[in-house]
Formats: C-alpha cells, structure tokens, sequence
C-alpha cells in the first residue's frame, strides 16, 4: 500500500488539469489512489507518468515550472507549459515528496545539458513509444545539474561572447519562471553547488527496521533507553506517512513540538479526559474534532510513558465507536513510542495512576513491540553505563561517587552558566524572572507574530516558545530550534546574549557555547490544529535557560546542565534529568541522595516480560532486516 524505497515513484493523488490559454481547466481527472513516476521515453526524455492501474498518462517533462511551496504539507504541483497541463499531487508522505522532487529536479536539468533531438529528427527515427524506469541519481547528474545552474546564473559575459548566447537563453528560461518556484535550487552564493546527491538522514539498522515495520502496517510500540533515537526516527516516520490521514502527537506540549505535531489531548478534544466516556465521546464528535478522528488512519505518540491506561482505554473506545469498526481502536493504525522507566502519567488527583501499557486493550492493540538499543544522545561509553544502570533504579557506590563527585564540575565558559533543572515548576519561573531582573542595563522585548488568535491556547502548549520574550545583555538562553546542526545550533544549544543588533527590531546576538556568535532571527513553527486548519508562531527561537523543569525538560538534549534532585517526586524523574546531559562533563549534580533514583516495580516486570519475548521480537525483526541487506 505504501511507497518502496524507490525515489523516483511516489503514491498519493493526483488531478490532472488541461488548461486553456488563459489558464483555465477545460478537463480535469481525479486519480484517489495513484502511482507517479519518473521515467525516460525512447528518446531520452525525461517523463513523468501518473497511473492509476488503468490507462497511464504520460507526460514529457521539457519545459516544466514546479511549484513545491507546500511539499512539507506532501503537496506540489507540475506544470508542463507546452502541453498546458499541469498535475497536481497532494497527500504524499513529505520526506518522499521531497526526494521525488529533487531526483525530478536533478534528471531534469541534466537532460537540458545533453544534446537534445528536435521534432523532426525525432520523427524521421521512427521509434515506438517506450517507458522505462529511470536509473537512481548519481554523481555525474549532480555535476551536471550544477553546471547547468551555473551556468543559469553565471554573470553576464562580454557582448559578441560565445558564452552570452547561452547565458541569455539560460536567463530567459530563468526569468519566465513564477516566483514561488522552486526546484530545490534557491539563491545560493556562487559556486556552492545547487544540489548534493540526494541522501536520507541515515537511520541506524535498528531505527530502520522500524520504520519498515511501520510502513508494513503494523500497530507498532518502540522503546529504549534516553537518547536512543525515539524522536529523531518518529520525526522520519512522520515524513513517510500521508500527511491527510497521519496524526503526529505527543503526551506533552514539548515532545510534540519536537516531532511537529500536537498534544494527544488536542488531537481527541475531550478536554482533561477525566469526564466519562459518554461525555467524552460526546466531545470527540464535535465539528471541530470530528474530522481529526475520521480522517485518522495513523496515530503517533510519542512520550508514551505519561499517557495513563484509563486514558488509553477511553481513546481506544472512542476511535472504535466513530470509526464505527470493531477493531482495536478503530482500525487505526497505532504508533507508540517511549521509555516507561522515564516520567510516568501525571497523577491529576488519582491516587496511583496506571502506565498505558496496562490498559486493558494494550494487547490487543499493539502487533509489535521493538526496542531501540544504541545510545545515540552521549558518545562516552562509561556515562552511557552509569545511565543504563539509573535507569534500572540501580545505584552502586561507584555509581554514588561518580555523581557526588561531579558537584565539583565547572563547566561555566565565555559567561554561559549551567541550566538548572528543577523539580517544581514553581522554581523555574522564579529563578528565570530573578535572574533577569538582576542583570543590569535595559531590557527588549521580542513580541510573537500568531497566525490566530483564536488558538492562542494550542499554540502556547505546543510552541517551545513564548509569546513574550524578554531578554538583556547577559541573558542565559537556550535555542528551541534546529537552525545549523554542523555547527552544533541544535535544539537545546546553550548560549548568553552579547549584545543587540542596532535598528528597529534590534535582534539579540547571542554566544553559543559550540563557540558560534549568531544574530537570532524570528523563526516560524507550524502546527496542525482541528478541523485541519494550520497554525503557526513567528518568534525568536530562544527561551530563557537559567532554570528548566525536569517534566519540560523530557526528550531535550543539554549541554550544561545543574541539577538538584533533593526534591525528587516520581519515578524515573532523576533519570530523566541526568539522561538530558549530552556528557558526563557537561554535568553537574548538586546534592546527590541514592534513594532519589527509582525505577516503578511494574515498569521493570514489563521489560523482564518484554525481554523474554526478545526471541520471538527478535524474529519479528529479523523479518524486516533481509529488506534492508539488498538496499544500496
Ligand atoms: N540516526 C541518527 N543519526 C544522527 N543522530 C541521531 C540519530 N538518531 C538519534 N540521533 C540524535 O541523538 C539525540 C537523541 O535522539 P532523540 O532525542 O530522538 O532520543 P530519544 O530516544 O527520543 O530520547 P528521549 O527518550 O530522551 O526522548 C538527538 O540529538 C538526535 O538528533
Ligand atoms: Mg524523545
């Protein structure tokens, strides 16, 4: 049902428009369910070919404009100016869409450096019409579609030059191209190539059979320790799945943030959940939630751990009784994701509150169960151990003295302090509120751009940052954003503002403790709220970092970190806290008490549980690596 790993095919709908001269269609196609490929006719060109499994319809792609403003949301379209048609798809997984477009964009202009027949040779050849599948981008089509765009944007050279003849045909084509344009090439600084060979992010072996299992269909939980992939692979998922029917959400505003996604509370709509299913199925069916749960096919979440069984349960009856299926949640499929020896169900008033994997329906409803088991987070081997043994609620004394010890850490660089994480929520606001108002000199204040005001709630859960944001000289920050990972501005990236830019908006500069000064620009974050409508944020990407919770703090990666656990009140809460740290040496423990580090009893049992079914796992998993051995 789902895409292969071919980058030249993809599976979503499609219309097709022929269009008058004044842009008008004439006739148009609806194909629900179709196939679109890139291929090569008996001349070399490059084609495009929509089918359905029925009469294909093919198109040469010669003169083309592309209009991929939309391809995250899995949409673009291709029009072919000779012929006046353009074909439209939407509902292609994003990751997919974005290497379909590429290849196309790549095949494409290297074909426009080759020696192209005109209509005439290419009648008297006398050829039967032929489709193959086109060969997989290599290295030389690269180069020679770098070439042809250097060439596209060379300056001008001398009149009477052989070289302007070419480099004003170039242009034309260049300037008869709409704006919103884009064929992955956009203007970038002369002589950095245009396009690189297309490559995934890699997945490590274990991430990918995953993501195999998933596309299989399977109702699939994944687990494993802190900094395992979950996230990073849930990210990929998300760009393989179709957008219309695939649901990315999480637990907490924070973790859903992090995969582009929404709360799982905001997905079903029935407020806390605490009301009875009557009232809560009533809530799931109104308008505005609805659709969410009719157009469901794909349910992620992520966090799993604070998702607690009644909940679960409920959502569960809710999905079967729309869904109006009897099977295990509707039909849906399930993408669970996260570690229970992490936070737990937020207690809301009951007295032990049960972990999801305790629902009633939890067997019926997962397939599979999967574990990720390299650390991906931190590289130091010895720190990876202490970790794995915390999270078992294991302290050995070794253990005890390594963090005792790291009390005497300094890791305080270029007038960037450690973050603290706190238990209490209570204790962040002050500590950050504090700390600012004893910096000296003026303050500025960066205001959120929303695209609506009427979700203002939503968009304070799940956006990492504020709508206010107050900063002075000397401010601890931390990015919320990925802006240039080789240069280690990653999410979770810990800096100090230096200074102010002059001018209106008078952006911060700020130090990063990668050793990069960067002036910060307004970013935007998109979300998908009810009723299918997008929300965003336009702000700067930056919190203030002197203190972070240890439950907001869940699924972040931080470089320096403070942490004092005296008031420890969950399970799993110090491990959570001590697994943030990317090094041991980025690291300081204040007040370290063995008895704060507990794993939940009943966690343990089901991972022994899970472990003994390994062998049987193991197979399972086994299925989907062969798949993988015949890969490139
Ligand atoms: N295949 C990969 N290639 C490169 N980096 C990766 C890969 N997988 C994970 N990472 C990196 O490892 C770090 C931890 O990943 P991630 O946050 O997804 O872990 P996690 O299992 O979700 O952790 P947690 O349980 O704390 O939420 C991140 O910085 C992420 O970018
Ligand atoms: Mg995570």
């Amino acid at each position: 049902m789902l895409d292969g790993d071919n980058p030249a095919e993809l599976q979503c709908t499609v219309v097709i428009e022929w269009l008058n001269s004044c842009g008008q269609a004439t006739k148009r196609r609806l194909f629900k369910r179709a196939s679109v490929t890139i291929g090569r006719n008996e001349f070399k060109e490059i084609v495009l070919r929509v089918h359905d499994g029925k009469i294909p319809h093919s198109f040469t792609v010669s003169d083309v404009q592309l209009f991929n403003r939309f391809a995250k949301d899995g949409k673009c379209t291709v029009k072919f100016l000779p012929e006046n048609v353009q074909v439209l798809m939407s509902d292609c997984p994003p990751d997919r869409l974005s290497t379909f477009l590429k290849t196309l964009s790549i095949k494409h202009l290297a074909w426009k450096t080759s020696k192209c027949l005109g209509d005439r040779a290419k009648l008297l050849a006398c050829k039967n019409w032929r489709f193959e599948a086109i060969s997989p981008v290599q290295k030389k089509d690269v180069e020679k579609a770098n070439a042809f765009q250097n060439k596209v944007n060379a300056p001008m050279a001398p009149a009477g030059h052989p070289e302007r003849r070419a480099n004003t045909t170039a242009r034309a084509q260049q300037v008869k191209r709409p704006r919103n344009l884009c064929d992955f090439s956009p203007v970038w600084p002369e002589k950095r190539p245009f396009f690189t060979l297309p490559t995934d992010y890699q997945l490590s072996r274990e991430q990918s059979s995953v993501l195999d299992a998933v596309l299989s269909g399977k109702n699939v939980f994944f687990t494993g320790s802190a900094g395992t992939g979950k996230s990073f692979l849930l990210k990929r998922i998300v760009g393989s799945l179709p957008p219309k029917s695939t649901y990315a959400t999480a637990s907490t505003g924070v973790a859903a943030s992090y995969i582009g996604g929404t709360t799982l509370h905001n997905f079903a709509g029935i407020g806390s959940g605490l009301g009875s299913l009557e009232q809560c199925l009533e809530l799931a069916q109104r308008p505005m939630v609805l659709p969410n749960w009719t157009s469901c096919q794909h349910l992620i979440i992520d966090e799993i751990s604070m998702v607690d069984a009644q909940l679960f349960d409920k959502l569960e009856t809710i999905a079967r009784s729309i869904k109006r299926s009897p099977e295990p949640f509707g039909g849906i499929q399930l993408i669970l994701c996260g570690d229970f020896l992490q936070l737990p169900p937020v207690s809301k008033g009951k007295d032990n509150p049960k972990y999801c994997f305790q629902a009633r329906c939890w067997r019926k409803c997962i397939h599979l169960c999967m574990e990720l088991t390299e650390v991906r987070r931190q590289t130091d081997q010895a720190f990876i151990s202490l970790l794995q043994s915390l999270r078992m609620g294991r302290v050995t004394e070794v253990v005890t003295g390594q963090l005792l010890k790291s009390a005497s850490h300094s890791i305080e660089r270029d007038g960037i302090i450690a973050t603290r994480l706190c238990t209490h929520k209570d204790d962040v606001e002050l500590t950050n509120e504090n700390k600012l108002k004893q910096l000296q000199g003026p303050s500025r204040m960066f205001e959120a751009v929303d695209s609506d005001p009427h979700w203002l709630k939503l968009i304070d859960t799940i956006c990492p940052v504020g709508r206010l944001l107050q900063l002075k000289v000397g401010a601890q920050v931390m990015l919320t954003k990925n802006l240039e990972v080789q240069k280690g501005l990653v999410n979770g990236a810990r800096g100090a503002v230096v200074g102010f830019e002059s001018g209106s908006q008078g952006l911060p500069r700020v130090q990063f403790l990668c050793g990069v000064t960067k002036v910060i620009k307004p970013e935007r974050w998109v979300f998908k709220a009810n009723g299918g409508t997008y929300v965003s944020r336009q702000q700067l990407p930056l919190k203030l970092a002197w203190a972070i919770s240890i439950h907001k703090s869940q699924g972040m990666t931080l470089d320096c970190v403070e942490i004092s656990l005296a008031r420890v009140f969950e399970s799993g809460q110090a491990y959570v806290a001590l697994s943030r740290a990317r090094s041991f040496e980025g690291m300081r423990v204040l007040d370290f008490n063995p008895c704060v580090v507990q794993a939940n009893q009943d966690v343990l049992q089901f991972y022994r549980k899970l472990k003994k079914e390994n062998v049987h796992m193991q197979l399972s998993m086994d299925l989907f690596l062969p798949k993988l051995n015949t890969g490139p």
